[in-house]
């Protein structure tokens, strides 16, 4: 069958501009009926920018699109909603405060009747979820979800509008891996009946598990688009790229002797968060500690005990050997505390300001400069520029905006302002999420490279293979305890999420056991690191 037979979404030639960009350049993508079509490509290739046309959240300068072969023009994603395109964003757009038949409905069905029909609504909403595994408790409150659970509501939305098209933005970067697989299933699902998937990943292994065609990116241009059966993930690599996959081959490290970090019975906590008990661990100079949970088990609340932005009811958190309990968060970066914020849109930038004031958040070395009769702006540029030349940041200069940098090009620039300022101890969460394969390499060996020369680093990720491949050791948070620490070297991904889950068997029990005989779960001073 030809692709104009079975195309169920069209883009023909679509052309893009930003100032000083050529975001889409002739960009054509064909979506067949029930197809799970891939897009892949670098930081900044385009991807994003291709999708809010799709959805009618950007309008492109040139080209057309088409849906069931009829052109259309979306002037808002009520437009597009209205065609059975619907797109699942990375940030989840729900409203925290409301059940989860109540964020399904709202929009929908105001529209068409009127009216909410709460029986009907949850009966519809039980049964989309019966036939793609996507339950979910209707009662529920949005905000005491878990992200995967949040991820289905989110798809469940756009069912519930007749969506034929569902358009996913990396989906799966903020999942677990048994969360992966449940929602790959649920996309073949969609796909059993007749639903087209189209999702933007940067994870080659998924892309190749899970879709029927690949389209790859490359500088606002489509490079093609490949059957599964002829892909593979060099050769998705080398169109991507045009080279080979970034090998970075793990280092053997000796952490020093001298403590980075050192929480000792740490009890923490704030009315809208998940409370911290009893939690102690250590992190060395020249080491890397994983701490593995899955979101709301506690390990964002340790970093920001960390930071100074949780109160600690007790115990006590040591930088070097400077007991910080009392200090605030700038006294601490002061001691030489940096964080890569997990959420960088609420915590780690302005996206309004330009990326030299952005450089700023937080370093109190430029800011003093600032202070100072002499405002040193210049300084301030040079260094900006130095971060976006290091970091490979792909931005035309220290005066662009955050918002016009890429998803991937913001999230390097964050990591490259806060390794800028030499620090000690770095609070890593997620530091490569939303960045290509090629740029986690090119991140993971700046770490490492810093880690060698001294740094100590705690690490969350949700990637769990980043997780093992970084840490020398991981520690665990479950239910606002943390146990540990165990040899990353004896760790799979598997293991280790069934250890998030409190589940014990028998690889990860035996994982954890090795690790105990030095170590009391819960203690992390019984090994003699
Ligand atoms: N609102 C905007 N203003 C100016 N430039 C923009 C804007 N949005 C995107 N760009 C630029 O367009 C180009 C393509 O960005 P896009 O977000 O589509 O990339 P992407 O492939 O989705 O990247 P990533 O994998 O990092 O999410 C980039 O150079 C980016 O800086």
């Amino acid at each position: 069958m030809t692709d104009q037979a079975t195309a169920v979404l069209q883009a023909l030639h679509i052309s893009k501009r930003y100032p000083g960009v050529l975001a889409n350049d002739d960009v054509s993508l064909t979506v067949r009926a029930g197809e799970i079509h891939a897009i892949v490509g670098e930081n900044g290739a385009g991807k994003s920018t291709l999708m809010k046309i799709l959805y009618g959240e950007d309008r492109p300068d040139r080209g057309t699109l088409r849906v069931a072969g009829r052109e259309v023009r979306f002037a808002t994603p009520r437009a597009a909603i209205a065609a059975g395109i619907g797109l699942v964003h990375q940030h989840f757009m729900l409203a925290d405060n409301l059940p989860v038949w109540e964020n399904v409905v709202i929009g929908a069905e105001t529209r068409r009747r009127g009216l909410l029909d709460r029986p009907a609504a949850r009966a519809r909403i039980a049964g989309i979820g019966r036939s793609h595994g996507l339950t979910v408790d209707p009662d529920r409150t949005v905000g005491d979800l878990s992200v995967g659970e949040r991820q289905r509501v989110e798809i469940i939305k756009v069912l519930y509008r007749d969506a034929r098209v569902i358009i996913l933005d990396e989906p799966t970067a903020v999942l677990v891996p048994a969360e992966v697989d449940r929602l790959l299933e649920s996309l073949r699902s969609l796909r059993a009946r007749g639903i087209s998937v189209l999702f933007i990943s940067h994870r080659l292994d998924e892309v190749l598990a899970a879709a029927d065609r690949i389209t790859v990116m490359r500088a606002g241009r489509v490079v093609g688009t490949v059957d599964r059966a002829d892909a593979t993930k060099d050769g998705l690599a080398e169109m991507m790229v045009g080279g080979r996959l970034p090998d970075v081959p793990p280092r053997a490290t000796r952490p020093r002797e001298a403590v980075g970090l050192r929480l000792r019975e740490v009890a923490a906590g704030a009315p809208d968060r998940p409370p911290i008990e009893d939690v102690s661990l250590t992190v060395r100079a020249g080491e890397i500690v994983g701490l593995a949970g899955i979101e709301g088990n506690g390990q964002n609340e340790v970093l920001d005990a960390v930071l100074g932005l949780l109160p600690v009811r007790a115990g006590t958190i040591g930088l070097g050997d400077r007991d910080v309990t009392p200090l605030g968060v700038a006294e601490r970066r002061r001691l030489g505390l940096a964080s890569i914020a997990a959420d960088r849109h609420r915590h780690g930038m302005l996206l309004r300001a330009a990326l030299w004031e952005n450089l700023l958040l937080g370093n109190e070395r430029l800011r003093g400069s600032l202070r100072s009769w002499r405002i040193d702006r210049r300084a301030v540029r040079d260094a900006t520029a130095e971060v976006i030349r290091e970091y490979a940041v792909k931005a035309p200069g220290a005066g662009t905006p955050a918002y016009a940098l890429s998803g991937g090009n913001q999230q390097k620039f964050v990591f490259g302002r806060e390794m800028s300022t030499r620090p000690k101890v770095l609070l890593a969460a997620h530091p490569t999420r939303g960045v290509d394969v090629g740029a986690q390499a090119q991140l993971w060996r700046h770490l490492r490279d810093a880690r060698d020369d001294g740094l100590a680093v705690l690490l969350v990720s949700a990637d769990l293979d980043e997780l093992i491949a970084l840490s020398d050791t991981v520690y665990v948070a479950f239910s606002g305890r943390v146990s540990g620490p165990i040899p990353a070297g004896r760790l799979t991904p598997r293991r280790l999420g069934a250890l998030m889950t409190g589940r014990d068997d028998a690889e990860a029990g035996a994982a954890e056991r090795g690790a105990s005989k030095r170590a009391r779960p819960g203690s992390a001073e019984g090994d003699g690191r």
